[in-house]
């Protein structure tokens, strides 16, 4: 296999966890500049660069028949019909694109599902080193995502809300009506809080990764499973079988 972003931290990190593993062979690293060309002969590809430079990277391998596990984020809807696009017309390829490898990330993002139908206000907050450079982060939208589409389904209007005066954005961004904070931080590497309150009451869901060895073995997961899921699969539950 090869990794794309092989000198970033994620890319890095990969890397090693590779040449740690036995039932596995780094063949390629690939870094900005670098012609992809065959990707060194590897049958799969771990993607960790850039949001803007992912998509392209991800279509080069698709078409020349390599899957592809992508942990990169920016993948909104338009970018993920595109990627459809190809690989349709590559039936055999597999993408799974994850925002968050961290089984406990995956734990809240479906707990957050499950409890969101129960509460009349809920707010999301991530916080990260302060080298990120996207916000929100991709598993802050997707969990608010979620979160918004089992309100809809409950039948669950607007988040409570008086705010008329929030010039400077203190409110927080919205993802499907779904209020974010972003914080970054000396000292962070990932974390997210799900705030959920009720008449009398609060429950909080949060997950932090202290090191991004946490991430590893949902990306060796999905690096070991992508041969048996070709087309698009977003989200590592699916490779754990958490799917309902
Ligand atoms: N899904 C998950 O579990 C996780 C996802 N992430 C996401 O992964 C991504 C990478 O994060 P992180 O490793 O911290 O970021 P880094 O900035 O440390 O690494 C990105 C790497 O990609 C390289 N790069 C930039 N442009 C290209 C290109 N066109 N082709 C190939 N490589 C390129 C960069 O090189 P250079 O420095 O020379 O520009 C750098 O080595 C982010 O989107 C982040 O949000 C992060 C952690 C966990
Ligand atoms: O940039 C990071 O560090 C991370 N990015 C991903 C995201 O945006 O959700 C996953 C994790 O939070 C770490």
């Amino acid at each position: 296999m090869a990794v794309i972003g092989a000198s970033g931290r994620m890319g890095g990190e990969v890397c090693r966890a590779v040449e740690a593993a036995d039932d596995l062979e780094l063949v390629g690293r690939f870094d900005q500049g670098d012609d992809l060309g065959d990707l060194a002969g590897a049958d799969v590809v771990v993607e960790f660069s850039v949001p803007d430079a992912s998509p392209g990277n991800v279509a080069h391998c698709v078409d020349r028949g390599v899957d592809v596990v992508v942990g990169t984020t920016g993948w909104d809807d338009t970018r993920l019909e595109s990627l459809r696009g190809t690989l349709a017309e590559h039936p055999g390829v597999g993408v799974l694109i994850a925002p968050n490898f961290a089984i406990g990330a995956i734990l809240v993002m479906r707990f957050a599902q499950e409890a969101a139908r129960f509460y009349e206000s809920v707010e999301v907050i991530e916080l990260h080193h302060p080298a990120k450079v996207d916000a929100p982060s991709g598993t802050a939208a997707r969990t608010a995502s979620l979160i918004g589409a089992a309100r809809a389904e409950a039948g669950l209007g607007d988040v409570p809300d008086a705010t008329t005066q929030d010039p400077g954005g203190a409110r927080g961004a919205r993802v499907d009506g779904v209020p974010v904070h972003s914080v970054r931080l000396r000292g962070l590497v990932a974390h997210q809080e799900v705030l959920f309150g009720g008449e009398g009451e609060m429950l909080t869901l949060r997950h932090d990764s202290f090191d991004r060895s946490s991430f590893m073995p949902g990306v060796l997961a999905g690096v070991r499973a992508i041969g048996d899921h070709p087309g698009l699969t977003v989200g590592l539950e699916h490779v754990l079988g958490l799917d309902d």
